[in-house]
């Protein structure tokens, strides 16, 4: 296409969110109108379920859930008065436990005020947070936020050892919506144990968002922690940056909340058009499909020029291939659907693995996003008439062409500047992006049968470890692998049991192994009384 009519596509396609100052080019995504065509009854419909959907509509069938993450940025859309009345009195009571421990009404025994929080959850527990706190967070935040988003003994570590000393000012937020996942457990038992260690008492610093009644709750009530916020069974853990998941850590480091919810709220506004062109997360959807073919064929690479959306790829990853990969679609056949996501940030990635983009396989479309203001304030010149950000911009620009010019499509979304309402809009593009797009593909976006299978998996292994210990321990000599497969009663599982008993010889959990690490026959295997 030359300059001319590229332009003239450039303007045909050109979405503009005035009240948000948010722009959406597709042009560089290579779909004809015939393409167009051809989606738009499969948009029509599209469009109808999302309808449903925010009305109310079980949309999450195999969990007999509905689906209502819309609901929070307007809770007048919820189905009864009683869950917009619940949501409104939510958000009021984050802002109100956040201002008290702003001003230290609420503060830690031994301490005037709390001045750290210690996230502690996974998964959507703990990426949107992330996310979100690495756009918006303050110069000084009334508190500094850190994480421990896995079940790393090391990772923990480190995070314990960054706060050591200010441990008794820190505001500990167990994050889980299930109040069953193993990871943030550990994290709680661990950090709890050094709160004990330093003689201070967990649960004055404590605070559970969780679901009513979940094992988490049970713990929160019994011990009497500081404060409880509720998680949804209607919102799900990767659409939950907007619930009390998000905002209630937002809050704390004095991110403008409402903002953010209000954001959300005008691009929510934006994606019930039912048009295609005036539809942002239609745009962005019917992109997806003409990339992937509807199938996934193609990557999704997201590039933020902007330090400060250095989460955003990694927060839509779970967004997108939890939501979108799945093995069955709704009519129960085979499809194994998904988009991958990755990325990081721009330039810095032009000197790393955009090589490959420009020239490698091409199997990825990208997302570059753009903030428009480089920073408050004015910028120093670099060169005559030339700053930093002239750069940023200037990079950017050269990728998108760059990456035009040898076939490979790209998106551009730009924002005016990041802040609380556009990264709250940014969420709703993309959670109702992901929405329409499963519509698209008839699969089920709200559930993720797949993690299942890796968790039982988990639970085998450590019955397994138990399993070998009580072999061991009536065992006089060491014995051989084979033998110990025989004794525990599984010999199809040796492969995990030398897995398992050498990770337990590596950490000195009391048994030994003899022989030859590399040749698991040689090796013999005893406790170490
Ligand atoms: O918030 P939680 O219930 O602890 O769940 C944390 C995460 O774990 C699960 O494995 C799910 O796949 C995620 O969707 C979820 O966000």
């Amino acid at each position: 296409m030359d300059a001319k009519a590229l332009w003239q596509r450039y303007q045909q396609w050109l979405y503009f969110h005035e009240g948000l100052g948010l722009y959406l080019d597709v042009s560089r995504m290579r779909f004809d109108d015939a393409f167009v065509e051809a989606c738009s009854l499969k948009f029509k419909h599209a469009f109808t379920q999302m309808t449903e959907l925010e009305n109310g509509a079980l949309a999450n069938p195999d969990e007999n859930r509905m689906v209502g993450h819309y609901w929070l940025r307007n809770p007048d859309l919820a189905p009864t008065p009683e869950l917009t009345q619940e949501i409104a009195n939510c958000i009021e009571k984050i802002e109100a436990f956040a201002e008290q421990v702003h001003t230290g009404e609420i503060h830690p025994p031994k301490a005037p005020l709390f001045t750290n929080i210690l996230s502690i959850g996974i998964g959507g527990s703990a990426l949107g947070p992330q996310f979100v706190s690495e756009a918006l967070v303050p110069n000084k935040p009334p508190l500094a936020i850190h994480f421990i988003d896995n079940t790393d003994p090391t990772g923990i570590d480190r995070t314990l050892s960054s706060l050591d000393e200010d441990l008794h000012r820190t505001l500990v937020l167990v994050i889980s919506k299930s109040g069953g996942t193993p990871e943030p457990r550990n994290g709680m038992m661990e950090v709890k144990r050094v709160f004990a260690e330093k003689d201070l008492d967990f649960a004055n610093n404590a605070v559970a968002i969780t679901m009513a009644g979940s094992k988490l709750d049970d713990i929160a009530t019994r011990e009497n922690w500081l404060a409880k916020f509720p998680m949804y069974d209607w919102v799900g853990g990767r659409t939950s940056e907007l619930s009390t998941v998000g905002l209630v850590p937002a809050a704390l480091q004095g991110i403008d909340i409402r903002a953010m919810l209000r954001g959300a709220k005008d691009m929510d506004e934006a994606n019930r058009i039912p048009e295609l062109h005036n539809n942002p997360a239609a745009l962005l959807a019917l992109s997806w499909y003409y990339a992937s073919n509807g199938k996934g064929e193609k990557d999704m690479v997201i590039l933020p020029y902007k330090d400060s959306l250095l989460l955003f790829s990694r927060y839509l990853q779970q967004l997108v291939m939890e939501s979108l990969g799945k093995e069955k679609d709704l009519d129960g056949n085979t499809v194994c659907q998904g988009i991958a996501v990755y990325g990081n940030k721009g330039s810095t990635d032009q000197h790393a693995y955009v090589q490959q983009l420009r020239e490698g396989v091409p199997n990825f479309f990208a997302t570059i996003v753009e903030v428009l203001e480089d920073r408050c304030g004015k910028s120093m010149e670099v060169e005559p008439g030339i700053t930093s950000g002239d750069y940023l911009s200037g990079f950017l620009q050269g990728t998108r062409q760059a990456l035009y010019e040898n076939n490979r499509d790209s998106i551009t979304l730009t924002i005016a500047q990041v802040s609380p309402r556009t990264v709250g809009a940014l969420i709703a593009l993309y959670e109702r992006a992901v929405g329409l797009y499963a519509n698209l593909v008839n699969i089920n976006a709200y559930h993720q049968p797949g993690v299942e299978a890796g968790k039982k998996a988990a639970a085998a292994i450590l019955e397994l470890q138990s399993s070998i210990m009580k072999v061991l321990e009536k065992e006089k000599v060491p014995i051989s692998l084979e033998l110990l497969a025989q004794k525990v009663g599984m010999p199809e599982k040796i492969e995990s049991m030398y897995m398992i008993v050498r990770h337990l010889h590596a950490n000195q959990r009391g048994v030994v192994l003899e022989g030859n690490l590399g040749k698991p026959s040689s090796l013999k295997v005893a406790i170490n009384f």
